[in-house]
């Protein structure tokens, strides 16, 4: 393969032709900048140069490899230009928000005094750059279905039994038929390189080491393939699909994670869209600001952006190509048709569509309003109609499984439980283990998942169950203390 100088590559930077630099190999994209996902501007302003930093992070490592025809694949960087652009990343100024997160992942407390799944989320905040804290942490609208997620579990108490023999307590279970050692998943999250170089792997090696399933996201920042050649042979990886508009492209990615071992399918529902994510879409401005102080409004002048304002914020538009138009009477026979693996829909938020789930014989699903990413009721609210309203359903469907709540929500051993008395085959929790990877890499990731087997453990011999199935609905009761404000005309 030729190589190139920086100052060859530094011809192309238009839309007429367009290069760039990843990891030292050099790229024509010129025609894939009308189909790039993210908009051909954000590649324009790396055309000529060095994208690396900018790409990697957001991208899986197969994205070029499988998106660019190999001829515009065009070569290398000389060993001269490698070395220069090594110079300059080790000269160029860090950043304010680069020097705050060397300084706080200097000062980060020693994994042994992490108590909770909260204590791990604080340290998180402070070692996370604004971009990816601003992404992962990001819910809906004001954000009220966040705390509402959260606040749901404090409305139902546990009525325990005592004198029962909880001496010899196993809190395994399994979900899909497959072994868990708690009651716990990683529900699919996107780009958790955002946190930590090894990203989604830290969690996969965890997930090994402490017996516990793993679903992968669609748009996990490392290939399902890589994820999967990082997992041990006996482990058990599920997979979360957001649905290509094309049958036939959406046809490949599930027969793909067949191929590679995946055990299940996880279609996602809840996000046809990106919820509107502020705290998210704001963060480049706050960024900006940061650096080069306040921004004002120009008077007299148009200063919106050529482009117009990302609304979609980081990873909105990866769901660009989604499939809008899904329904039970075609998408559900169309999955079926082309996969033998267990389908399990991600994001019921309502009785309604659980019963429709039930009748279109799908094998599971997942109660989900995507980490308050969307702004339906808190799942435990929608666990607890079903158990009110159509017990039956627990029935038909092998695994009900449910997810959700947000920073706050799932946290707590107690939390799990309660869902599990109410029908819950088990719970999946999304940010803390980004939030895990993030700070302390494989070790954070193994450690909450200790924090919540101890919690498990304790919450189960203290409500009087030895086993899973000793977890019943009687055991938690709803307590809805509405204060009576009486209001005076
Ligand atoms: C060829 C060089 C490429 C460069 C330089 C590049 C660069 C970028 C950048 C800088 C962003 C915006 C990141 C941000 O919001 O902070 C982005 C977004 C994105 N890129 Fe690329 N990209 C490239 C190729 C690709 C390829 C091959 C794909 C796969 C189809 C892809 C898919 C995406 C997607 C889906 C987004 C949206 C992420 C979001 O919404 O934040 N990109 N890209
Ligand atoms: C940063 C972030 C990224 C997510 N990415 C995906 C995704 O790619 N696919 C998906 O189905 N769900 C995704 N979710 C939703 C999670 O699977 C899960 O439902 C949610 O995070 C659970 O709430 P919790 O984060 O409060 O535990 C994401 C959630 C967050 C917070």
């Amino acid at each position: 393969m030729p190589s190139f100088t920086l100052q060859q590559v530094a011809q192309h930077k238009s839309q007429n032709s367009c290069w760039v630099i990843i990891k030292n190999k050099v790229y024509d994209v010129t025609e894939f900048l009308p189909e790039h996902p993210g908009g051909a501007a954000i590649i324009l302003k790396y055309g000529g140069r060095d994208a690396t930093s900018a790409y990697e992070p957001i991208h899986p490592p197969d994205a070029l490899d499988k998106n660019l025809p190999a001829s515009k694949h065009l070569g290398y960087l000389n060993g001269e230009s490698i070395n220069i652009l090594q110079q300059e990343k080790l000269k160029a100024k860090k950043t304010k928000d680069e020097r705050r997160v060397e300084l706080a992942r200097q000062r980060m407390p020693p994994l042994s005094r992490i108590l909770s799944l909260m204590d791990m989320e604080n340290v998180a905040r402070q070692v996370l750059s604004h971009k990816a804290l601003a992404y992962y942490s990001s819910a809906s609208d004001d954000e009220i279905t966040n705390s509402e997620n959260a606040r749901a579990f404090t409305r139902f108490f546990f009525r325990a039994r005592v004198m029962r023999a909880v001496a010899h307590c196993d809190p395994s279970t399994t979900i899909l038929g497959f072994r868990s050692s708690i009651p716990v998943f990683v529900s699919g999250a996107a780009l958790a390189k955002l946190g930590h170089p090894d990203g989604e792997l830290n969690i996969t090696r965890a997930a090994c080491k402490e017996g516990i399933i793993q679903m992968i996201s669609s748009n996990s920042s490392f290939s399902a393939a890589d994820i999967m050649a990082s997992a041990d042979q006996s482990q058990t990886l599920f997979f979360q699909l957001y649905k290509h508009r094309d049958d036939d492209i959406a046809e490949r990615r599930v027969r793909e994670m067949e191929n590679l071992g995946y055990k299940a399918i996880f279609l996602t529902v809840d996000a046809i869209v990106a919820g509107n994510r502020e705290r998210d879409i704001r963060s480049p401005w706050i960024l900006e600001e940061q650096e080069s102080g306040p921004v004002y409004f120009a008077s007299g002048t148009s200063d919106e952006p050529k482009d117009g304002v990302n609304v979609f914020g980081t990873a909105g538009a990866l769901v660009a190509n989604d499939d809008r138009d899904m329904t039970w009477e075609k998408t559900i026979p169309w999955l079926r048709s082309i996969t033998k693996l267990p389908i399990v829909i991600k994001g019921i938020q309502c009785v309604e569509d659980a019963i429709l789930a039930a009748e279109a014989k799908v094998d599971g699903i997942l109660l989900s309003n995507h980490g308050a990413r969307c702004s339906s009721l808190p799942p435990l609210e929608v666990l607890y109609s079903i158990r009110q309203q159509h017990p039956e359903i627990f029935d038909k469907l092998e695994d009900s499984l449910f997810s959700d709540p947000l920073a706050g929500g799932i946290r707590r051993g107690t939390d799990i439980i309660k869902a599990v008395c109410l029908g819950a085959k088990a719970v999946g929790l999304g940010r803390p283990f980004l939030y895990a990877q993030s700070a302390y890499g494989q070790s954070g990731v193994s450690k909450i998942i200790e924090i919540l087997r101890r919690e498990v453990v304790t919450a189960m011999r203290l409500v009087g169950a030895s086993t899973i199935r000793d977890l019943r609905p009687e055991m938690v009761q709803r307590v809805d203390w509405h204060p009576h404000v009486h209001v005076k005309l």
